[in-house]
Order: C-alpha cells, then sequence, then structure tokens
C-alpha cells in the first residue's frame, strides 16, 4: 500500500491527515519540519507528500527542491493558509501536485490523496513572475488568491463577479501580470461607457472610409490587445450586435473592422467583469448564451468587502501610505467605526473614507469625527435594466407556472413592480398625491386609483 508523509508543524493536522489515509489503508508517517521530513523521507522512501508551508526552519516550498531530488516525481499536496498573493503564486508555481487551503474537510483532503496516488504527478504551468498589490490575508482573499493564480496559469476566458469597487480590475490586472502574455498589453475597455453609435468601430477598429469621419484606418481595441489580455469591464452592458461579432472574434481568432471584410488575425485573452448575475441576464434574453459560454470558462468570484473586514485595518494603512500619510494611525474608536460599516461601495468606498480622513486628521490620528458620512445601500448604484429585467423574467416564469395566477399574472406582476415604485415616489414627496403623480408622469387621479386597487388587493 503506498505510504504518505505528512510535514507539518500544526500537531493537529498530522493527526487529522493520518486518520484519513489509516481510513484509506495507507501507512503514515509524521514530521514537524522540513529539515525532519528530509530525513523520514530518505530512509522511508514516502509515495505521497502532504507538506505545509509555513514551517520553522526551511519553508514547505523551498524543501520541494530537496523532496524531489531524493524521491523523483512523487506526488506532493501543499495545505497551507496562505498568507498573500506572492505565496499562492509560489504554490502554483511549485510542481506539487496540488494544493488545499487550511482549514479543509476530511473530503477535501481525501479526495486529494486518493486522486494523487492514482495519477501521474501533475505541474501547473507557472507564472512568470510574483509580487502583488492585493491586500487582505483573510480567508476568503486567500481563497481568491488561489484562484488568481490557477487562472494566470491558464489560458481560459475568466469572469470576475464582484460588486462595484471589490477590486475586479485589480484582480484582472493581477491574472494578466501573473501570466504567460504579462509580456504583451493589458488593455482595460468599460462597456458601459463606450458611445453606442462608437462601440463598434472602438473595439473593433475601422478601415479608412467606412463611415464620416474616418478619414484613416484605426485599429481597435481588440487588436491592441493582441498577444496580451482584454479586460472587459460591465461585460454585461455590450449591445447585442456587438455581442455576436465579439464571439465570432474569440471563436476564430480573427477581427475584421467596420467596413472591412478582411478578418486581421487577432490572439487576445479576454477577462471580462461585471457586478450583475450574468446567467440572469441569459435568462432575460439580455445576453447571449454562447458568448457567456465562451467568456466564463473559469469564474472568479470576487467578495464583498463586508464579508472580509479583518482585512480593514491593512487596507487602511495601504492607502494611507499611498496618499503619502504612512505616519498617521486610526483609534480604537475609528478601526470599530470602519469595521461595523457595510462598505456598499466596498474598497472604493474605504479608499476614499481614508483619503478623506487624512485631509481631515491635522494631529497625526484619526478620530471617527474624520471619517465622511457612511454610504447608504440606497446609494450604490441602481442594478442595470438587464438585472431588473432578469428578475422580472423569474417571477414571470414563476407565475405562468403557477395554476393559482391563471389569466391574472400581468395584474400582479404589475402589482408587484408598481407597489415599490409608488412607495418611493411617494416617500419622496411627503405622501403627498400630486408631486408624486407628477414625477412618475400619472394622472393624480390615475395614481389614486393605482393606489387605491393596490390597497384593495391586500
Ligand atoms: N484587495 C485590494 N487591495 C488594495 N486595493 C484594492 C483592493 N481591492 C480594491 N482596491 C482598490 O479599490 C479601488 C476599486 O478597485 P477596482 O477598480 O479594481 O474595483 P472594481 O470592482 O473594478 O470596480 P467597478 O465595478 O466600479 O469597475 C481601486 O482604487 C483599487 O486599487
Amino acid at each position: 500500500m503506498p505510504k504518505v508523509l505528512i510535514v507539518d508543524d500544526e500537531e493537529s493536522i498530522c493527526w487529522g491527515v493520518a486518520r484519513v489515509c489509516e481510513k484509506l489503508g495507507h501507512p503514515t508517517r509524521s514530521a514537524s519540519s522540513a529539515e525532519a521530513g528530509l530525513r523520514e523521507a530518505a530512509s522511508w522512501r514516502p509515495d505521497l507528500i502532504v507538506l505545509d508551508v509555513r514551517l520553522p526552519g526551511v519553508d514547505g516550498i523551498t524543501a520541494i527542491e530537496s523532496f524531489r531530488a531524493l524521491l523523483g516525481p512523487v506526488p506532493i499536496v501543499i495545505v497551507t493558509a496562505f498568507g498573500d498573493m506572492a505565496t499562492a503564486v509560489r504554490a502554483v508555481q511549485s510542481d506539487a501536485f496540488d494544493y488545499l487551503l487550511k482549514p479543509f474537510g476530511v473530503q477535501d483532503i481525501q479526495a486529494i490523496i486518493e486522486r494523487a496516488l492514482k495519477r501521474a504527478p501533475r505541474s501547473i504551468e507557472p507564472p512568470p513572475s510574483a509580487g502583488s498589490d492585493l491586500i487582505g490575508a483573510s480567508t476568503v482573499m486567500q481563497s481568491l488568491y488561489k484562484r488568481v493564480a490557477l487562472a494566470a496559469a491558464s489560458e481560459a476566458s475568466v469572469l470576475l463577479q464582484g460588486e462595484s469597487g471589490s477590486g475586479k480590475e485589480l484582480v484582472a490586472r493581477a491574472i494578466h501580470r501573473h501570466s504567460a502574455r504579462s509580456k504583451g498589453r493589458f488593455v482595460a475597455v468599460n462597456v458601459a461607457a463606450l458611445s453606442p453609435s462608437l462601440a463598434e468601430s472602438e473595439l473593433f477598429g475601422h478601415v479608412d472610409g467606412a463611415f464620416t469621419g474616418a478619414t484613416r484606418t484605426r485599429p481597435g481595441l481588440l487588436a491592441q490587445a493582441d498577444g496580451g489580455t482584454l479586460f472587459l469591464d460591465e461585460v454585461a452592458d455590450i449591445p447585442l450586435p456587438l455581442q455576436v461579432k465579439l464571439l465570432r472574434a474569440l471563436e476564430e481568432g480573427a477581427v475584421v473592422p467596420v467596413g472591412g471584410d478582411e478578418p486581421t488575425p487577432t490572439k487576445f485573452r479576454v477577462v471580462a467583469a461585471t457586478h450583475q448575475n450574468l446567467s440572469q441576464c441569459v435568462a432575460a434574453g439580455a445576453f447571449r448564451h454562447d458568448l457567456y459560454y465562451r467568456i466564463c470558462a473559469f469564474e472568479v468570484a470576487i467578495p464583498p468587502l463586508r464579508q472580509r473586514v479583518e482585512d480593514i485595518p491593512a487596507l487602511a494603512a495601504h492607502f494611507m501610505s499611498l496618499a503619502g500619510r504612512s505616519s498617521v494611525r486610526l483609534s480604537e474608536a475609528t478601526l470599530d467605526e470602519l469595521r461595523s460599516r457595510e462598505w456598499p461601495g466596498n474598497v472604493r468606498e474605504l479608499r476614499n473614507a481614508i483619503e478623506h480622513a487624512c485631509v481631515l486628521s491635522r494631529s497625526g490620528v484619526i478620530y471617527p469625527e474624520h471619517l465622511p458620512p457612511a454610504q447608504r445601500r440606497l446609494d450604490g448604484p441602481m442594478p442595470a435594466t438587464s438585472e431588473l429585467a432578469a428578475v422580472a423574467a423569474r417571477r414571470a416564469d414563476e407565475l405562468l407556472d403557477d395554476p393559482a395566477s391563471e389569466a391574472v399574472v400581468y395584474e400582479r406582476l404589475m402589482a408587484e413592480i408598481e407597489r415599490p415604485l409608488f412607495e418611493r415616489a411617494l416617500a419622496r414627496y411627503g405622501n403627498e398625491c400630486a408631486p408624486a403623480a407628477r414625477a412618475l408622469g400619472l394622472h393624480r387621479t390615475t395614481l389614486k386609483r393605482k393606489l387605491d386597487e393596490l390597497e384593495s388587493s391586500t
């Protein structure tokens, strides 16, 4: 039976992994440092090594080479609580079989051990450089670093999903920087900001005389990303006709400029981002399903700041140093206030708050009164039309499937939309019907009648 060597200075990990191995019938031995592990490996010749990264003395990743020199291509499973992006990249760079983030479940380690002992060692193509400007060591950020490192090591199209200001562009840049395309350009396009009439020529370029004002041939953004990475921010907002053209460019590896008929070979990697639920946009018919499948080969979810409050002190220190105020410190009350906020604008909102406070604080200490007021959720960006359409489409399906709604589907759905609409309008105008109706573009009596109908239907 294949033998497993566990190298970890945490006794509980050695014990837990040994129980899993025993259950699978593998003899195990444990070592609490890389040096002790190497001595064990030399005499006992294990068939699999489960290796921690942070060890007293030589760290796990550095020790991989020595294990290889001793044992050849034995599978090595790294188990670690990565502190940062650089460690995640080193782990992917090393030719470990796989790696697992601590804390992990029994099933996770069991599945990896079984897989590792069944298959030949696999190596992940290394990204060329480490280093990162993504701040945060929370568990959710560590999982993110692992996804980023894996995305960087592949050529697959990546879809980043995350709320506004959560760091999607920063993640896209990290994927590019650590990828084999890092020598090519990183071209960022905010699709929502493109002028509708010029979007096609901006993206695909145009030939001389293609339209009035096109006096010379101009390559588009896709061509500029040739050999590099095209970052499509707010991808859900690409107009449908351009979605067809983009899909063709991705599938054929060639771009046809506006007014031209000769495709130009163009190979770029797409990293797309959206704060919307793209699969719901597909369900609502606002996004082509074939393009959706083409661009989301690998999904990376970016956690909102409220799910990683433990990163706030480090982020705040980072933004103080970017503002040239590294010597400023936060009072305990300020830290409490920062931790208690909801941050609908995420890291961007935190950055603005810190910059604002740095300007106001003259004493070298930031107190709560130096912070700008917290943004309220409702003040954040409203969902785009396609997002609303997606929700309405789902609700329409539910009502159409519900026998109790037969012949009243329209009435019910409209009532569900009208109720919050009227409530918001009335709240703004102190419950006065006339100005609320004016703002809505309805006659006062129509609004009154509709309110009565809604009232009687509840
Ligand atoms: N983990 C992080 N570490 C350091 N800075 C960060 C981090 N995440 C975000 N930021 C900073 O927060 C700001 C917003 O980040 P970014 O523009 O990447 O967000 P986004 O999700 O692309 O936003 P949007 O949806 O509005 O396009 C930037 O100044 C960025 O540098």
